[in-house]
């Protein structure tokens, strides 16, 4: 049994039993009919990943491994916000008719600040401060930018990413840990997808570092079941659960800049079957 499985299922319940229902309220997102998606919510759910122990990919269905790795290297290898840079569909709602998400994610990664050392956008300053000053308490990202709030179609979910570095003792390499910051998370399409995004994007760090992986500590503000999602989360928590899978890293590359979603595998993967046509809330 994974621990990523008891963790889903645990948060899951939670939501389900004591969440509050935002029926009635003024809720953005819509249903592709037009109808309001309302949703359950709890506030505050913090889960924690020792990366160390398993790699945290559900086995109740399958998380595609590479086409979410490849949206994570979209955004922070690539710095595109640009759909046609994507080879899976799962922005295309979001997109303008250019392919364009507007001034988001990928974006805001590519933006160069001034630094003592010089030019760098956040992705390499993280990468420079690992390398150069691993226990530094200020390596963090954030996509948050109010002043682009307006040019962008969805605003940031997942919008920072805080890394701290520990070293063990009697280890002869140190421990890459990181804390994902989520303001608003769709439980049953995105949660195990986003975790599984951020798991890999640690491993790649540490890899590239000459670090291990340490724990991956997820911080949702507004963990939520859409309307439509209950009946679907409800089946897949009473399913059986399996061993976690070996995750798999080609050890070859050094530089983050040269992963691509070949390099990542799941092995031994056993897993329930998949729900198919999950509807996406807009
Ligand atoms: N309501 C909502 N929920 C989200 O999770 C979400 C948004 N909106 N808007 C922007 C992005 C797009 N995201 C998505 C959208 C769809 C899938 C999805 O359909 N995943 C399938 C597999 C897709 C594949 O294999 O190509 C799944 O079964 O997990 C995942 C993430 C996450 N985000
Ligand atoms: O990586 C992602 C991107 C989006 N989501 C979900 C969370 C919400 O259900 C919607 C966004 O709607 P807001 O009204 O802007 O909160 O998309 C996610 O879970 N993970």
């Amino acid at each position: 049994m994974s621990l990523a499985d008891q963790t889903f299922v645990a948060m899951c319940k939670d939501i389900l039993e004591n969440g509050v229902s935002t029926e009635g309220e003024k809720v953005r997102p819509h249903w592709p009919d037009g109808t309001s998606a309302y949703t359950i919510k709890k506030f505050g759910v913090v889960n924690r990943y020792d990366l160390s122990k398993e790699f945290p990919a559900i086995t109740l269905r399958k998380t595609a491994i590479k086409t979410c790795t490849e949206e994570m290297l979209w955004i922070w290898q690539r710095k595109s916000n640009n759909i046609h840079d994507l080879k899976s569909t799962v922005w295309d709602e979001w997109a303008d008719e250019n392919g364009s998400i507007g001034k988001a994610y990928g974006y805001q990664l590519g933006v160069k600040h001034q630094y003592k050392e010089g030019m760098m956008d956040q992705v390499d300053r993280v990468i420079y401060d690992l390398k150069n000053n691993p226990f530094s308490r200020r390596i963090l990202t954030n996509i948050y930018v109010h002043e682009d709030l307006h040019e962008m179609n969805l605003y940031p979910c997942a919008y920072s990413m805080t890394f701290n570095v520990t070293q063990k003792k009697g280890d002869d390499k140190l421990t890459l840990n990181a804390i994902l910051n989520q303001r608003s998370q769709d439980i049953l399409t995105a949660n195990n997808w986003n975790v599984c995004q951020y798991a890999v994007l640690v491993h790649m760090l540490a890899q590239v570092c000459d670090m291990k992986v340490g724990e991956l500590v997820h911080v949702i503000a507004d963990a939520h079941i859409y309307d439509r999602h209950i009946p679907l989360v409800e089946e897949l928590i009473k399913r059986p659960q399996y061993k976690a899978p070996k995750f798999w890293l080609n050890p070859e590359i050094k530089d983050f800049y040269k992963f691509t979603r070949d390099d990542v595998k799941l092995i031994d993967y056993e897993t329930g079957p998949q729900i198919t046509d999950i509807p996406v809330a807009i």
